[in-house]
Protein backbone atom coordinates (compact mmCIF):
# COMPACT_ATOMS: atom_id res chain seq x y z
CA UNK A 1 0.00 0.00 0.00
CA UNK A 2 1.12 3.87 -0.92
CA UNK A 3 2.53 5.45 2.20
CA UNK A 4 -0.35 6.88 3.88
CA UNK A 5 -0.19 10.78 5.06
CA UNK A 6 -0.10 11.13 8.66
CA UNK A 7 -2.65 13.18 10.60
CA UNK A 8 -2.90 13.73 14.18
CA UNK A 9 -5.70 15.23 16.21
CA UNK A 10 -5.40 16.78 19.46
CA UNK A 11 -8.11 16.54 22.26
CA UNK A 12 -8.83 18.55 25.32
CA UNK A 13 -10.43 16.53 27.51
CA UNK A 14 -10.96 20.00 29.90
CA UNK A 15 -12.99 22.04 26.87
CA UNK A 16 -15.98 23.26 26.87
CA UNK A 17 -19.11 21.82 28.50
CA UNK A 18 -19.05 18.64 26.03
CA UNK A 19 -18.71 15.25 28.39
CA UNK A 20 -15.93 12.65 28.23
CA UNK A 21 -18.73 10.09 26.34
CA UNK A 22 -19.45 12.65 23.62
CA UNK A 23 -15.76 13.69 23.29
CA UNK A 24 -14.57 10.03 22.85
CA UNK A 25 -17.32 9.41 20.16
CA UNK A 26 -15.82 12.28 18.37
CA UNK A 27 -12.14 10.87 18.40
CA UNK A 28 -13.28 7.73 17.40
CA UNK A 29 -15.34 9.62 14.30
CA UNK A 30 -11.98 11.12 13.50
CA UNK A 31 -10.44 7.77 13.14
CA UNK A 32 -12.83 6.16 11.13
CA UNK A 33 -13.28 9.33 8.69
CA UNK A 34 -9.31 9.72 8.50
CA UNK A 35 -8.71 5.90 7.81
CA UNK A 36 -11.63 6.05 5.07
CA UNK A 37 -10.08 8.99 3.38
CA UNK A 38 -6.46 7.04 2.97
CA UNK A 39 -4.62 9.41 6.46
CA UNK A 40 -2.79 7.58 8.68
CA UNK A 41 -4.59 8.74 11.78
CA UNK A 42 -3.35 9.52 15.43
CA UNK A 43 -4.79 11.24 18.36
CA UNK A 44 -3.11 12.65 21.63
CA UNK A 45 -5.05 14.15 24.52
CA UNK A 46 -3.83 16.87 26.39
CA UNK A 47 -2.52 16.17 30.03
CA UNK A 48 -1.96 20.00 30.94
CA UNK A 49 -2.15 23.58 30.06
CA UNK A 50 0.47 24.57 27.14
CA UNK A 51 0.83 20.73 26.72
CA UNK A 52 -1.07 21.08 22.69
CA UNK A 53 2.01 23.33 21.61
CA UNK A 54 4.53 20.39 22.52
CA UNK A 55 2.63 18.04 20.84
CA UNK A 56 2.31 20.30 17.89
CA UNK A 57 6.09 21.42 17.55
CA UNK A 58 7.08 17.82 17.80
CA UNK A 59 4.37 16.76 15.30
CA UNK A 60 5.99 19.57 12.91
CA UNK A 61 9.57 17.78 13.61
CA UNK A 62 8.39 14.59 12.45
CA UNK A 63 6.76 16.06 9.04
CA UNK A 64 3.11 15.36 10.35
CA UNK A 65 0.79 17.42 7.42
CA UNK A 66 -1.96 18.63 9.39
CA UNK A 67 -2.62 18.42 12.80
CA UNK A 68 -6.62 18.45 14.18
CA UNK A 69 -7.65 20.37 17.21
CA UNK A 70 -10.98 19.23 19.05
CA UNK A 71 -10.93 22.30 21.70
CA UNK A 72 -11.77 25.77 22.14
CA UNK A 73 -9.97 28.63 21.23
CA UNK A 74 -7.33 28.24 24.02
CA UNK A 75 -6.52 24.61 22.69
CA UNK A 76 -6.20 26.21 18.94
CA UNK A 77 -3.87 28.70 20.39
CA UNK A 78 -1.50 26.89 22.03
CA UNK A 79 -1.48 24.55 19.17
CA UNK A 80 -0.97 27.06 16.11
CA UNK A 81 1.76 28.37 18.54
CA UNK A 82 3.42 24.95 18.22
CA UNK A 83 2.78 25.48 14.08
CA UNK A 84 3.38 29.15 13.14
CA UNK A 85 5.85 29.49 10.22
CA UNK A 86 5.59 25.49 9.72
CA UNK A 87 4.36 23.74 6.31
CA UNK A 88 1.87 22.09 8.91
CA UNK A 89 -1.67 22.87 8.57
CA UNK A 90 -4.05 23.45 11.47
CA UNK A 91 -7.66 22.05 11.19
CA UNK A 92 -10.40 22.79 13.77
CA UNK A 93 -13.46 20.79 15.26
CA UNK A 94 -14.54 23.26 17.85
CA UNK A 95 -16.21 22.20 20.79
CA UNK A 96 -15.30 25.71 23.26
CA UNK A 97 -17.08 27.85 25.01
CA UNK A 98 -16.75 30.66 22.40
CA UNK A 99 -15.13 29.43 19.25
CA UNK A 100 -14.18 32.48 17.82
CA UNK A 101 -11.35 31.58 15.51
CA UNK A 102 -13.85 28.60 13.90
CA UNK A 103 -16.66 31.22 13.61
CA UNK A 104 -14.77 33.94 11.94
CA UNK A 105 -13.30 31.57 9.36
CA UNK A 106 -16.80 29.80 8.99
CA UNK A 107 -15.68 26.68 9.99
CA UNK A 108 -19.11 24.08 10.83
CA UNK A 109 -19.95 24.21 14.37
CA UNK A 110 -21.01 20.75 14.23
CA UNK A 111 -18.18 18.55 15.07
CA UNK A 112 -19.05 15.35 12.70
CA UNK A 113 -19.16 18.05 10.36
CA UNK A 114 -15.84 20.17 11.00
CA UNK A 115 -13.97 16.96 11.09
CA UNK A 116 -14.88 16.29 7.60
CA UNK A 117 -13.49 20.24 6.64
CA UNK A 118 -10.50 19.54 8.50
CA UNK A 119 -9.76 16.37 6.78
CA UNK A 120 -10.86 16.85 3.08
CA UNK A 121 -9.87 21.09 3.87
CA UNK A 122 -6.98 22.77 1.47
CA UNK A 123 -4.55 24.77 3.12
CA UNK A 124 -5.14 28.57 3.16
CA UNK A 125 -2.53 30.90 4.79
CA UNK A 126 -3.75 33.75 7.90
CA UNK A 127 -1.89 35.89 10.43
CA UNK A 128 -1.63 35.70 14.00
CA UNK A 129 -0.54 38.35 16.59
CA UNK A 130 1.63 38.83 19.31
CA UNK A 131 1.20 40.38 22.45
CA UNK A 132 4.78 40.67 24.15
CA UNK A 133 6.30 36.61 24.02
CA UNK A 134 2.33 35.91 23.73
CA UNK A 135 0.87 34.63 20.57
CA UNK A 136 -3.01 34.81 19.32
CA UNK A 137 -4.77 34.30 16.33
CA UNK A 138 -8.42 35.53 17.19
CA UNK A 139 -7.79 38.66 19.59
CA UNK A 140 -5.96 40.32 22.34
CA UNK A 141 -6.90 42.70 24.53
CA UNK A 142 -7.31 45.06 27.42
CA UNK A 143 -9.43 46.64 29.75
CA UNK A 144 -13.03 45.52 30.01
CA UNK A 145 -12.42 42.31 28.29
CA UNK A 146 -9.20 41.40 30.05
CA UNK A 147 -11.24 41.97 33.09
CA UNK A 148 -13.80 39.40 32.29
CA UNK A 149 -11.47 36.95 30.99
CA UNK A 150 -9.65 37.14 34.53
CA UNK A 151 -12.89 36.84 36.22
CA UNK A 152 -14.48 33.95 33.93
CA UNK A 153 -11.03 32.02 34.59
CA UNK A 154 -12.26 31.88 38.44
CA UNK A 155 -15.61 30.20 37.26
CA UNK A 156 -15.18 26.49 38.36
CA UNK A 157 -17.65 25.83 35.42
CA UNK A 158 -16.69 26.73 32.08
CA UNK A 159 -19.81 27.48 29.33
CA UNK A 160 -21.96 30.45 27.95
CA UNK A 161 -24.40 30.84 30.64
CA UNK A 162 -21.05 31.09 32.72
CA UNK A 163 -19.46 33.55 30.38
CA UNK A 164 -22.55 35.72 30.20
CA UNK A 165 -23.15 35.86 34.22
CA UNK A 166 -19.23 36.97 34.63
CA UNK A 167 -19.65 39.20 32.06
CA UNK A 168 -22.54 40.82 33.78
CA UNK A 169 -21.38 41.10 37.23
CA UNK A 170 -17.71 42.34 35.82
CA UNK A 171 -19.33 45.16 34.38
CA UNK A 172 -20.61 46.64 37.49
CA UNK A 173 -18.02 46.03 39.34
CA UNK A 174 -15.10 47.54 36.16
CA UNK A 175 -13.97 50.99 35.54
CA UNK A 176 -12.41 52.17 32.71
CA UNK A 177 -8.92 52.75 32.88
CA UNK A 178 -6.02 55.08 31.61
CA UNK A 179 -3.72 53.80 28.68
CA UNK A 180 -0.67 55.33 27.36
CA UNK A 181 -0.91 54.44 23.27
CA UNK A 182 1.23 56.01 21.06
CA UNK A 183 2.31 58.84 23.63
CA UNK A 184 -0.63 59.81 24.07
CA UNK A 185 -3.16 59.21 27.46
CA UNK A 186 -6.82 57.65 27.13
CA UNK A 187 -9.28 56.68 29.71
CA UNK A 188 -10.90 53.73 27.83
CA UNK A 189 -13.56 51.24 28.27
CA UNK A 190 -11.47 48.30 26.58
CA UNK A 191 -8.52 47.86 23.75
CA UNK A 192 -8.67 44.91 21.44
CA UNK A 193 -6.25 43.96 18.37
CA UNK A 194 -8.23 41.60 16.37
CA UNK A 195 -7.22 39.78 13.80
CA UNK A 196 -10.10 37.38 13.61
CA UNK A 197 -12.96 39.91 13.96
CA UNK A 198 -14.74 38.23 16.96
CA UNK A 199 -14.07 37.29 20.46
CA UNK A 200 -16.54 34.13 19.98
CA UNK A 201 -20.47 33.61 20.43
CA UNK A 202 -20.77 36.04 17.44
CA UNK A 203 -19.46 38.62 19.61
CA UNK A 204 -18.01 40.92 16.71
CA UNK A 205 -15.71 44.06 17.78
CA UNK A 206 -14.15 44.06 15.09
CA UNK A 207 -16.57 43.90 12.16
CA UNK A 208 -14.54 44.53 9.03
CA UNK A 209 -11.10 42.90 10.06
CA UNK A 210 -9.42 40.52 7.33
CA UNK A 211 -7.42 37.76 9.10
CA UNK A 212 -4.94 37.54 6.25
CA UNK A 213 -4.39 41.50 5.19
CA UNK A 214 -1.07 41.60 7.15
CA UNK A 215 -2.53 44.20 9.48
CA UNK A 216 -4.25 43.76 12.77
CA UNK A 217 -7.46 46.17 13.98
CA UNK A 218 -6.43 48.23 16.98
CA UNK A 219 -10.45 48.90 18.31
CA UNK A 220 -10.92 51.03 20.78
CA UNK A 221 -14.44 51.64 22.90
CA UNK A 222 -14.47 55.12 25.12
CA UNK A 223 -16.05 54.64 28.46
CA UNK A 224 -20.16 55.43 28.23
CA UNK A 225 -22.93 56.16 30.25
CA UNK A 226 -25.07 53.35 31.73
CA UNK A 227 -28.18 53.35 29.41
CA UNK A 228 -25.83 52.91 25.98
CA UNK A 229 -24.92 49.64 27.34
CA UNK A 230 -27.46 47.89 25.84
CA UNK A 231 -27.48 49.25 22.45
CA UNK A 232 -23.39 48.50 22.47
CA UNK A 233 -24.32 44.55 23.57
CA UNK A 234 -26.96 44.68 20.81
CA UNK A 235 -24.23 46.39 18.47
CA UNK A 236 -21.86 43.80 19.68
CA UNK A 237 -24.00 40.81 18.93
CA UNK A 238 -25.59 42.32 15.40
CA UNK A 239 -21.71 43.02 14.08
CA UNK A 240 -22.64 47.11 13.56
CA UNK A 241 -20.61 47.92 16.57
CA UNK A 242 -18.03 49.86 14.25
CA UNK A 243 -20.91 52.41 13.75
CA UNK A 244 -21.13 53.39 17.41
CA UNK A 245 -20.09 56.68 18.34
CA UNK A 246 -18.02 55.21 21.23
CA UNK A 247 -15.98 52.64 18.90
CA UNK A 248 -13.39 53.74 16.91
CA UNK A 249 -10.99 51.12 14.88
CA UNK A 250 -8.28 51.35 12.97
CA UNK A 251 -5.46 49.00 11.02
CA UNK A 252 -2.46 48.44 12.64
CA UNK A 253 0.64 46.21 12.52
CA UNK A 254 2.30 47.06 15.29
CA UNK A 255 1.67 49.18 18.31
CA UNK A 256 3.05 49.91 22.14
CA UNK A 257 0.45 50.30 24.81
CA UNK A 258 1.58 51.27 28.78
CA UNK A 259 -0.32 51.48 31.92
CA UNK A 260 1.21 52.20 35.43
CA UNK A 261 1.19 49.17 37.64
CA UNK A 262 0.59 45.80 36.20
CA UNK A 263 -1.14 45.31 33.00
CA UNK A 264 -3.88 42.63 32.89
CA UNK A 265 -4.72 41.59 29.14
CA UNK A 266 -6.05 38.54 27.56
CA UNK A 267 -4.82 36.71 24.27
CA UNK A 268 -7.95 34.79 22.74
CA UNK A 269 -9.50 34.54 25.97
CA UNK A 270 -6.33 33.33 27.92
CA UNK A 271 -5.85 35.78 31.02
CA UNK A 272 -2.23 37.08 31.10
CA UNK A 273 -0.39 39.47 33.28
CA UNK A 274 2.28 41.68 32.01
CA UNK A 275 4.33 42.85 35.51
CA UNK A 276 5.83 46.01 33.84
CA UNK A 277 2.44 47.29 32.39
CA UNK A 278 3.95 47.33 28.92
CA UNK A 279 2.63 45.49 26.07
CA UNK A 280 3.72 45.22 22.30
CA UNK A 281 1.97 44.23 19.96
CA UNK A 282 2.60 43.02 16.31
CA UNK A 283 0.95 40.99 13.55
CA UNK A 284 3.02 38.60 12.08
CA UNK A 285 1.56 38.58 8.41
CA UNK A 286 1.03 35.03 6.71
CA UNK A 287 2.02 32.81 9.81
CA UNK A 288 0.11 29.72 10.10
CA UNK A 289 -1.75 27.27 7.75
CA UNK A 290 -5.32 26.70 8.16
CA UNK A 291 -7.79 23.93 6.64
CA UNK A 292 -10.48 25.19 5.17
N1 LIG B 1 -5.66 18.08 30.32
C1 LIG B 1 -5.93 19.34 30.68
N2 LIG B 1 -6.38 19.62 31.92
C2 LIG B 1 -6.69 20.89 32.28
N3 LIG B 1 -6.58 21.97 31.45
C3 LIG B 1 -6.15 21.74 30.20
C4 LIG B 1 -5.80 20.41 29.75
N4 LIG B 1 -5.41 20.52 28.45
C5 LIG B 1 -5.50 21.81 28.12
N5 LIG B 1 -5.94 22.55 29.17
C6 LIG B 1 -6.25 24.00 29.22
O1 LIG B 1 -7.66 24.15 29.08
C7 LIG B 1 -7.90 25.52 28.76
C8 LIG B 1 -9.24 25.70 28.09
O2 LIG B 1 -9.32 24.97 26.91
P1 LIG B 1 -10.11 25.43 25.62
O3 LIG B 1 -9.80 26.83 25.27
O4 LIG B 1 -9.88 24.40 24.61
O5 LIG B 1 -11.63 25.34 26.04
P2 LIG B 1 -12.64 26.48 26.45
O6 LIG B 1 -11.94 27.50 27.30
O7 LIG B 1 -13.80 25.81 27.02
O8 LIG B 1 -13.04 27.13 25.05
P3 LIG B 1 -12.93 28.65 24.55
O9 LIG B 1 -11.48 29.00 24.57
O10 LIG B 1 -13.54 28.62 23.20
O11 LIG B 1 -13.69 29.48 25.53
C9 LIG B 1 -6.70 25.94 27.92
O12 LIG B 1 -6.18 27.11 28.47
C10 LIG B 1 -5.69 24.79 28.07
O13 LIG B 1 -4.41 25.28 28.42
Amino acid sequence: MANRSAVLAIINPNSGTTSAEQKALLRDAFLRQADALGFAPEVVQTTHPGHATDIARQAVAQGVNRIIVIGGDGTINETATGLRKSATSLGIVPIGSGNGLARHLGIPLKPLQAIERALKGRPVIIDSGEINEYPFFCTAGMGFEAYVAHEFAKEPVRGLPTYIRTAFRSFWNYKPQRFNVADQEKELFSMTFANAGQFGNNAWMAPTANISDGHLEQCEVRPFPTQAAGMLAWQLFNKSLNKSTYWRGHSITKATVEVDGPLIIHADGEPLTLPTGKAEIRILPGSLLVLL
